[in-house]
């Protein structure tokens, strides 16, 4: 099959590897005429290593001429604007595929929203979000990775299954529970931010058990308040993501949250990182859904006073330590 990808960043790029890998023809859009450069030369624009057999361009109208299918890889912060895009420029029903992770903070939106409010219902076909445990790095280097697309359109999933499987490197579950593993894959990477945190203050593993423990549950709390299934929290993406962005130095969340931990100020740490940071946004949304409902997300909330507040995470976690003694409650 043919493929379009938007957005050649560490991820687009590197699924796009693995569509190739499959068999299949696959053209990557960006705005960054050097990332283009670079996929065209057989280089990851942000990796050493060589890519092979990808074509890109920073033509929209070339992509969306290329396939009826397009991976939406650029960062949430630019996915509205890049649909806009698309939509301009569509001229037949194009089928979506996110593998962007993030809530929207001004509208509390998942992508999929964003896609039903920006492409128009003439060109808008099936959608799926594929997500889960995955890091661009490994997944380059051909690791095992195991995934999960979910829609609330059956054939799209298991479409979705068929192109990225292979039986060498990717295994893809799916899933009907679209709601719950765009929000896993969302809220995972605010609790990845406080885990770096904990680690660069000097906290240590026993922390970092307890954090991903008690992060799960705030998970659970926003997936379940936003229409998600409770059981979606505990599978591949969300407890399987928060594990692997809770404690890798590969992760962009768990990084900046390390260098903040470290005492280095937020606004340089999110300058200075080349590739994006999705839990920052992720933070504000969990907070406005904390305003405007009744649910607790108490790490998210000092997390929240770190990022934006000025507070130090020695403040933070004598916050945490002192909320009142009580019984563990797994939900
Ligand atoms: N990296 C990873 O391991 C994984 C990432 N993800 C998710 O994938 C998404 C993308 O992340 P990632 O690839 O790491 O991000 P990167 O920062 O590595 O790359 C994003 C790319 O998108 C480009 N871009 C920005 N705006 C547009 C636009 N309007 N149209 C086309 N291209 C655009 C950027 O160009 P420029 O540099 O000029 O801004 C950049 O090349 C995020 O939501 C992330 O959470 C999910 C799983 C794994
Ligand atoms: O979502 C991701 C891994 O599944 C990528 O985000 P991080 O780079 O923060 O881990």
């Amino acid at each position: 099959m043919k493929i379009s990808l938007i957005g050649g960043g560490s991820w687009g790029t590197t699924l796009a590897q693995v569509l190739t890998d499959n068999g299949h023809e696959t053209l990557v859009y960006d705005i960054n005429e050097s990332a283009v450069n670079k996929i065209n030369h057989g280089e990851h624009p942000f990796f050493s290593n060589h890519i092979e057999g990808i074509k890109a361009t920073t033509n929209l109208k070339e992509a969306l001429a290329f396939s009826d299918y397009l991976v939406l890889a650029v960062p949430t912060k630019f996915m509205r604007q890049s649909l806009k895009e698309i939509n301009l420029n569509a001229d037949r029903k194009l089928h979506f595929i996110n593998v962007s992770k993030g809530i929207e903070p001004e509208t509390l939106k998942r992508v999929s929203e964003i896609v039903d409010e920006e492409i128009n219902p003439e060109w808008l076909g099936a959608y799926a979000v594929l997500t889960g445990p995955s890091h661009a790095e490994e997944v380059i280097e051909r690791k095992l990775t195991v995934l999960t697309a979910a829609s609330f359109t059956p054939w799209f999933a298991k479409s979705v299954q068929s192109l990225f499987s292979n039986q060498k490197y990717l295994r893809i579950y799916t899933s009907d529970d679209l709601i719950g593993c765009e929000v896993g894959g969302a809220i995972k990477n605010a609790i990845a931010i406080v885990s770096g945190m904990m680690t660069g203050y000097g906290l240590g593993e026993n922390a970092r058990a307890a954090l991903i423990t008690r992060g799960i549950l705030e998970i659970v709390r926003v997936v379940v308040y936003m229409g998600g299934k409770k059981e979606t929290a505990f599978g591949l993406t969300g407890i399987g993501d928060l594990i692997v962005t809770a404690s890798s130095l590969n992760s962009r969340n768990f990084n900046a949250g390390l260098r903040i931990g470290q005492g280095i100020p937020v606004d340089q740490v999110l300058n200075e990182s080349k590739m994006v940071v999705e839990g920052v946004r992720a933070i504000a949304a969990a907070k406005d859904l904390c305003r405007s409902s009744n649910i607790e997300l108490p790490i998210i909330e000092v997390a929240y006073d770190v990022i934006f507040n000025h507070m130090t995470v020695e403040d933070a976690i004598t916050i945490l330590l002192t909320r009142e003694l009580k019984a563990e409650t797994i939900e």
